[in-house]
């Protein structure tokens, strides 16, 4: 590439991993060993070679590798064009199914899923071209570190047949304290999000005020991925006022839960019934949800978050994010989208903690006060380290697992689990 030329790709490379996962319960099963990833990187012929993370489903793997050879001589600058090829591609195989997001009821565009871990890669290279981290693409940083709540999941003690893991068993309100104080003292948390759905509802009311009392000060979210009817919803919403800093999908659909948010006091947040553009709107006008967690892995990458944040500010709704079990380059694209995205004034979600395994060299990233200093360096800020790759690879080829599946996992140790909705 010659000075003020732009870098253009070369090629692509995609890598699925996996890292070990505890056994984290939530409403359709439990976490299995593994969670799987893809890593993409994106080569050029001017040097930079750009980083993404995304899900490692099948059919996600398939349509990303059919984008990566759509996108050889790209200008990496062209991140609109990206998306048009991406649309391209998806016309060509398919859109349906694979969303590599179990658990969550789902029309998000699968465009907007495949584009992502591109147009981030993308905006890693254009970063490091320049001499810019990627939250000055995006508008520069109006904070200068990302503040990450404590995410508190139900578990077993470890996989059955497999060694506890280091967190234990935690099944009761006194064992989401403890591992709360694990979380707040080891990374300094200022907010916890307890993911419900998974004991009874006044068992999940009692944990809460269990929180409320061993942290008086610390914002509380309750999420249990739309398992409650209507009624459910509002006697657990009634029951916890002032306690919650927001209520978070607790029953399925924008009509229900506008109804809830008719009957409730605290704000309701969702990742589940606003998760793609063409949802905005009927939501927005049913005033179902006053608060929306964004998630770049498939709103369509950073930039398209930032409209999505931009949308929700000109209709008065807040803006939270979502996560599911990532690694260090997600958690970097996290970081510099938050940093760079004004009116996203709640802690995000990382799943961060629970894991023990990265593809990144370490040192980039690290948790100060419970959040997350923006990288200053070129780019997403953050380095593959070759090795590790390799290992979380060759992890990947050994597991078997192949699709990201908590309800089948559950019903090997308890064959009559449902995971339907609404089902309290
Ligand atoms: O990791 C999990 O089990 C979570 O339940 C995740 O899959 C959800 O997508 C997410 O964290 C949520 O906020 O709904
Ligand atoms: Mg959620």
């Amino acid at each position: 590439m010659s000075d003020g030329a732009a870098p253009r790709i070369t090629d692509v490379t995609i890598t699925p991993v996996a890292f070990h996962d505890p056994a984290l319960l939530n409403s359709v099963g439990v976490h299995e060993p593994f969670a799987l990833r893809s890593i993409v990187q994106v080569h050029t012929d001017a040097g930079p070679t750009g980083l993404g993370e995304t899900y490692a489903d099948e059919l996600h793997l398939e349509r990303l590798t059919a984008v990566g050879h759509e996108i050889v001589g790209l200008d990496a600058f062209a991140t609109e064009e990206l998306h048009q090829r991406v649309q391209r591609v998806i016309d060509r195989v398919g859109g349906a199914g694979g969303s590599g997001l179990t658990g969550m009821i789902t029309t998000s565009s699968t465009v907007d899923r495949v584009a992502s871990p591109f147009e981030v890669a993308l905006l890693d290279i254009q970063g490091k071209a320049i001499g810019r981290p990627v939250c000055d693409l995006l508008g520069g940083a109006v904070r200068s570190a990302v503040p990450f709540s404590a995410y508190l999941f139900y578990k077993w003690a470890g996989h059955p047949g497999r060694e506890p893991d280091s967190w234990g068993e935690a099944l009761d309100p006194d064992a989401i304290v403890a591992q709360a104080r694990r979380m707040v003292d080891d990374y300094g948390f200022t907010a916890i999000k307890l993911k419900g759905g998974v004991r009874p509802p006044e068992e999940e009311i009692e944990a809460i005020r269990a929180l409320r009392r061993a942290f008086p000060d610390h914002p509380l979210r309750l999420d249990p991925n739309a398992v409650w009817t209507t009624r459910t919803s509002v006697k657990v919403g009634r029951a916890l006022d002032g306690v919650l800093e927001y209520l978070e999908d607790p029953t399925p659909g924008i009509e229900g839960m506008a109804a809830v948010a008719r009957e409730v006091p605290m704000p309701l947040a969702t990742n589940m019934c606003v998760v793609a553009f063409d949802e905005l709107a009927p939501a927005v006008a049913a005033d179902a949800v006053q608060v929306v967690l964004s998630d770049h892995h498939y709103w369509g990458g950073l930039r398209r978050s930032k409209l999505l944040s931009g949308i929700c500010d000109t209709f008065g709704m807040g803006v939270s994010m979502h996560s599911n079990s990532h690694l260090g380059i997600s958690l970097a694209a996290m970081v510099h989208l938050a940093a760079a995205t004004p009116n996203l004034s709640y802690a995000c979600d990382t799943h961060w903690p629970w894991k023990t395994e990265d593809v990144i060299v370490d040192g980039a990233l690290t948790f100060t006060d419970g959040a997350v200093p923006v990288p200053g360096a070129p780019g997403l800020g953050v380095e593959l380290d070759p090795d590790a790759l390799a290992r979380l690879h060759e992890q990947y080829v050994r597991c078997g697992q192949r699709n990201r599946d908590d309800t089948g996992y559950m019903r090997r140790f308890d064959p009559s689990f449902q995971p339907d909705l609404a089902r309290w």
